[in-house]
């Protein structure tokens, strides 16, 4: 079964705007796993947008099911990692001025680095994982460096399925296959939705984990928290 990470970057946001600590995101993160959240994901951005360096050590003191952070591996944050020991590191290659997460890793030309930073993850007890798009030479590239895991940039998939989720799902089922082939397992995330996400998960079988943050806490804005966990966790089943 495919485990449900709930990203909780959008509660941060929601506190930031006011500066104050409301809504608590430590508090957030206890009650989406209490609902059946069986992970935590946050992406602390550089500019603090939203998770700040702070919450990343709070939320270390808190979270018992998988802590999965994710980001850009510069010196900020290989420090936290190094510091809070997630069981999950998930490299993404954005840069500080994006607005969102927008596109997977060249993990060709940057293999040297790469490489360096997944036996750093490795030595630290951390899983590591590449954020990367369907393409076949960056997937064997993440083999190539030694990552333990890829996460699928979904963000394709789900601008697509509307019109027409056959086309859309095609070249994650193919990435899925060479991943399979080679060992890696198989994370997903990005604009995954109550829409979307049942589909995705039947097509890709031997899919690890999916890591939601948007849709799910808009969704939450309607269903509550607890029905919208739980609905989500449905779709995986
Ligand atoms: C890698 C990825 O897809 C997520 O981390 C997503 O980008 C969330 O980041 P924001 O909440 O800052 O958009
Ligand atoms: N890795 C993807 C993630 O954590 C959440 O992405 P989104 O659901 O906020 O688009």
């Amino acid at each position: 079964m495919a485990k449900l990470s709930v990203n909780v970057n959008k509660i941060a946001t929601i506190r930031n705007a006011r500066g104050g600590d409301v809504p608590n995101v430590v508090q957030v993160a206890k009650d989406c796993e209490r609902f059946g959240a069986e992970g935590i994901t946050i992406h602390p951005r550089p500019d603090e947008r939203h998770i700040t360096t702070k919450d990343v050590y709070d939320l270390k003191k808190v979270v018992t099911t998988e802590y999965n952070i994710e980001g850009y591996p510069d010196e900020r944050f290989m420090k936290l990692i190094e510091e809070t020991r997630p069981a999950q590191a998930t490299l993404v290659p954005d840069g500080p001025d994006v607005l969102t997460s927008n596109a997977g890793w060249d993990t060709i030309k940057h293999k040297e680095w790469l490489t360096k930073i997944c036996k750093q993850l490795s030595e630290w007890g951390v899983r590591s994982s590449i954020f990367v798009d369907t393409d076949h030479k960056n997937i064997e590239g993440a083999k190539a460096v030694g990552v333990d895991r890829i996460e699928l940039y979904t963000g394709p998939y789900a601008d697509d399925y509307e019109k027409d989720r056959d086309a859309a799902i095609k070249e994650y089922v193919y990435a899925a296959e060479l991943a399979n082939e080679l060992g890696l397992g198989i994370n997903a995330g990005h604009d995954l939705s109550l829409d979307n996400l049942a589909f995705f998960k039947q097509s890709i079988p031997n899919l690890k984990e999916v890591s939601i943050g948007h849709a799910l806490i808009a969704d939450a804005l309607y269903l509550g928290l607890e029905t919208t966990i739980k609905k989500y966790l449905e779709l995986l089943k």
